[in-house]
């Protein structure tokens, strides 16, 4: 194998310092994003290269189009195995980088340290400016609710893989641009549900009893020992927006406490208990002591609590949004609270919130009556952030380790055995776009190797391929550069990655 073996025009020329090397790494990366063609760039790198070249083709191999990763070295590999891989400069897990952000629980940055990541950890949220200045050698993003990845942060992303959302909205992240880009997407779907249930009934009950207002009185040294207007939940009727995974946790705890539990939902969901589905929200609104609001943000739901539903509560009701801020018109609640139509609010999300801890905090719902404000902990126990810690940091490892997408919100979710222990099998996974004939296209590639197994699956303007292929014995260097190659050049091709 030459020591030019990288063939693509933007490559820096020999001699090159490496600053020179990075530029002209971005420029390619930069032109094909302009120009809309494939990067063509060799990510496996031959030994015995001088040290311009390897840093060359290191550069290029940290490209998010063309990332090689090796297998993790197991006790099934053999000596020979070991010695074929010798010939390539293997994928060093320690090149990857990891930047969490909003205090991800710590047992991600153990899972994460223990795959060999560099990880970086930091307490807040940062503005889109200030992710676009960190994101760019990024391979691995972890936020939670409050970080925001636009289509320009993604457009920074140069080398970006897979964002991970510690947490179960996806709202804050441009999904259908991370597709485009080949950026997986992960959450952790009900790791917290429980804890968001738990904090609404107890909503439920302080809201019921004016637990909040009584103890802000207590706090001021006001006694005011009273029963108006304080009640059992007991016969009452809570009205669940959203029967999913909290809405339906919360109708279960709910009737064990003697509550009477209808909902909406915008799909036909099999009530639990003697829960019974009504026909519109309006139906709920009218009929409910409570309503608690259980929806992802999309744009149905933005505003859906309104001045217009406001007005259809019942006089006297509660509202609780533990959902998402822009789901309710904040200052028609404040409104409704301030004149008495509801007797109170609990309130975890707002449309503004702050990025960090600290006294940041505005709303018109303060000092409102009867109003319970908490800082969108909703999800925030031990247990929920260490589940959520685990199962997320996990799947990043899979996705960056061995292309394992199940799971993901953005692309089609393929469950994959893991890499089959055999030197000569890679596997060869590829995001691209989803148009008549490109699976013929990577095939006709394939097809002179035993493919050991395949999968696909599309999901609206993209698709996913895992196929592992066993290659010939002595013939794994050109091999391997022309599948990789190959795919890299088909005009339907968003990212390919081969792991040997
Ligand atoms: N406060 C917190 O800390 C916290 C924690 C977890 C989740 N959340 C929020 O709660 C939301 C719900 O979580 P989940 O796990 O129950 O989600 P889920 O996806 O399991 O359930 C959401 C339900 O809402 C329904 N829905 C969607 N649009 C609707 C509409 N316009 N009208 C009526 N129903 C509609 C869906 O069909 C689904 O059944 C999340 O998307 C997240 O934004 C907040
Ligand atoms: O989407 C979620 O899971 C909740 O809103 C919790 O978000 P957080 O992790 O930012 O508290």
């Amino acid at each position: 194998m030459s020591s030019n073996t990288n063939n693509n025009t933007n490559q820096a020329p020999a001699g090159a310092s490496a600053a020179a090397v990075a530029e002209a790494v971005t420029e390619h990366i930069l032109s094909r994003k302009n120009s809309g063609t494939q990067i063509n760039t060799l990510p496996y790198v031959p030994t015995g290269q001088n040290d311009e070249t390897q840093a060359r083709m290191m550069q290029a191999m940290f490209s998010p189009t063309s990332v090689v990763a090796a297998k993790p070295t197991t006790a099934t590999t053999t000596a020979a195995a070991a010695a074929s891989h010798r010939q390539w400069h293997r994928f060093d897990q320690s090149q990857i980088k990891v930047l969490l952000l909003e205090s991800v629980s710590p047992v991600a940055i153990q899972t994460l340290e223990a795959a060999g990541y560099q990880v970086e950890s930091v307490k807040g949220a940062l503005s889109e400016a200030e992710l676009v200045e960190r994101i760019q050698d990024v391979h691995v993003l972890g936020i939670r609710s409050k970080t925001k990845v636009t289509a320009t942060v993604l457009a920074a992303a140069r080398r970006l893989l897979v964002i991970g959302c510690f947490c179960i909205g996806t709202n804050q992240v441009d999904l259908a641009a991370a597709s485009k880009r080949g950026v997986a997407v992960f959450n952790s779907p009900y790791a917290n549900s429980r804890s968001v249930a738990e904090m609404t009934l107890a909503n439920i009950i302080n809201l019921s009893r004016q637990l909040g207002d009584r103890n802000n009185e207590m706090h001021k040294g006001e006694w005011n020992k009273v029963s108006k207007g304080c009640y059992e939940v007991r016969g009452k009727t809570l009205g669940i927006i959203g029967y999913g995974h909290i809405g339906s946790q919360l109708s279960v705890l709910a009737e064990a406490l003697g509550i009477r539990v209808v909902y909406h939902d915008v799909i036909q969901i099999m009530p639990l208990g003697s829960a019974r589905q009504l026909r519109s929200l309006d139906e709920v609104l009218g009929c409910a002591d409570f309503v608690t609001l259980h929806v992802p943000e999309t744009p149905d739901t933005k505003l859906m609590m309104g001045v217009k539903e406001l007005a259809k509560m019942k006089k006297g009701s509660y509202l609780i949004n533990a959902s998402r801020g822009t789901v309710v018109d904040i200052d028609a609640l404040a409104g409704a609270l301030r004149a008495g139509h509801l007797a109170g609010c609990a309130v975890d999300v707002y449309p503004w919130e702050p990025a960090t801890n600290g006294p940041l905090f505005e709303s018109p719902l303060v000092g409102c009556p009867n109003t319970l404000l908490s800082p969108h902990i909703g999800g925030s126990t031990e247990e929920a952030q260490r589940a959520i810690g685990l199962e997320v940091s996990r799947a990043l490892v899979s996705w960056v380790a061995e292309g394992v997408s199940f799971g993901s919100v953005n692309l089609p979710g393929l469950a994959l055995k893991p890499l089959v222990p055999n030197p000569m099998t890679i596997r060869v996974t590829n995001i691209h776009r989803n148009v008549p004939g490109v699976l013929r296209k990577i095939n006709l590639l394939l097809a002179e190797f035993n493919i050991e197994r395949q999968s696909s699956d599309s999901n609206g303007e993209v698709a996913y391929l895992v196929a592992d292929v066993t290659l010939d014995q002595g013939k794994l260097e050109d091999q391997l550069r022309t599948v990789h190659e190959g795919i890299s050049k088909l005009e339907e091709n968003i990212m390919v990655r081969v792991f040997y």
